[in-house]
């Protein structure tokens, strides 16, 4: 499938990036259990928990830190509370917690209510190579606590290395996981505790996709989201669109149509070959200045006559459209229905869904509502 590629950030230098540019960057930081909460603690949270070596740093690395998989090989064992706050790089505005494998609830100095508190999300993460019986029993005593601290907590099972298994074997693995975890939680009285499973692997990107629908679920602002995406999808002929944090190539809002794991693929793959471009050649020569920003734009077009379009959207967020090439001949009522959507997203984050309707969201609903569509004809969007 041959690649035509333009880019529009390209500097005039030839500087090359050693590693993602420091703006990517973000603070982690490691510290014990017994560590008083810094302030930044008080963010919301996703606890990655599991027993020794099911893959809970290597998510956190590849997910976040752009690792490639092969390099999590040679990763050491976490043995203290390893702390990654992304907000200062990623829309993900959480931290992300990666426990030690032998955490003991009952140490008195683990201040599991402190931790649970303040938490939205708690994966579980289960090596499918593994024998998960002991695995098992430890979800059931993590989220049971857990459920008792903070009944709102997302409930997220990673069922994880499935690269090694056949797909029979995966789909017998993820009903055992399932029936058991469950049988566990009836057999407590926790009904109500809801588990979520995913088949995941750092070998493909079924853990992005896994780590995408975990964190939709924590944004407020979702609904809003996808109709502005839906809008803009309609009014300029587009087939498909993401909305991505760029950093972790997590898709925090779709449109409505339904999400193949190809379209997927092929969007985080611009984003890589995008940033990985830009950081070679969008940097100065001392290696100053950013590798995304709002000047950030590429259009690959692929031999089967499809545009893959990226617009930046936020510091931390890309648009990512998939369209026919005749329907991007019309570029010039896309850009302006992007400059609608872009504003109205602006909008959303800097107001919240509580209040009325943003002027952004107006603008969808008056000038960009008046946006021709692609036959010509102009028609209401909202
Ligand atoms: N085949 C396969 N191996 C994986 C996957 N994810 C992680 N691994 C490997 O599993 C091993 C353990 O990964 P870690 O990320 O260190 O596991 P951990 O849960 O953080 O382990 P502790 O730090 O001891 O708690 C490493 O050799 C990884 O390369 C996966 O999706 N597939």
């Amino acid at each position: 499938m041959s690649i035509q590629y333009e880019v529009e950030q390209l500097s005039d230098s030839y500087g090359v990036a050693d590693s993602f540019p420091k703006d990517f960057g973000y603070g982690e930081e490691e510290a014990d259990i017994e560590d008083s909460p810094a302030p930044s603690d008080s963010k919301p949270r996703i606890l990655l928990m599991g027993l020794r070596r099911s893959g809970k740093s290597s998510i956190q690395k590849v997910v976040f830190h752009k690792m490639s998989p092969n390099e999590t090989l040679f990763l050491e064992s976490t043995n203290k509370i390893y702390k990654d706050d992304i907000s200062s790089s990623s829309f993900v505005n959480f931290q992300i917690w990666d426990f030690p494998g032998q955490v003991d609830f009952f140490d008195p100095t683990f201040d599991y209510e402190m931790i649970f508190r303040g938490t939205g999300a708690l994966i579980f993460v289960i090596d499918a190579q593994d024998d998960y019986v002991e695995a098992l029993s430890r979800l059931h005593l993590t989220v049971s606590r857990a459920y008792r601290v903070n009944p709102e907590i997302n409930f997220e099972v990673f069922i994880h290395k499935v690269d090694g298994l056949s797909d029979d074997h995966k789909i017998e693995t993820q009903r055992d996981i399932h029936q058991r975890a469950n049988d566990d939680l009836v057999d407590a009285s926790l009904e109500k505790l809801h588990l979520s499973f995913y088949l995941t692997s750092i070998y493909d990107h079924s853990i992005f996709e896994a780590f995408s629908k975990v964190v939709q679920k924590l944004i407020p602002q979702l609904p809003t989201l996808e109709n502005l995406l839906n809008i803009f999808i309609s009014n300029s002929g587009i087939e498909k669109a993401f909305l991505f944090d760029v950093v972790s190539k997590i898709y925090i809002a779709t449109d409505s149509s339904p999400v193949d794991m190809q379209s997927y693929e092929l969007c985080c793959d611009m984003i890589d070959v995008v940033i990985d471009v830009s950081c070679i050649y969008g940097l100065k020569e001392d290696g100053s200045g950013s590798a995304y920003d709002k000047e950030s734009m590429a259009i690959i077009k692929l031999n089967n006559t499809t545009v893959l379009y990226l617009k930046e959207v936020t510091k931390f967020l890309a648009l990512v459209c998939i369209l026919r090439e005749e329907s991007f001949e019309r570029k010039g009522l896309i850009d302006y229905n992007f400059h609608c959507f872009r504003k109205a997203i602006h909008e959303v984050f800097e107001v919240g869904v509580s209040t009325p309707r943003p002027a952004g969201l107006q603008a969808m609903g008056s000038p960009c509502s008046k946006a021709v569509a692609l036959n010509g004809t102009p028609r209401n969007t909202i």
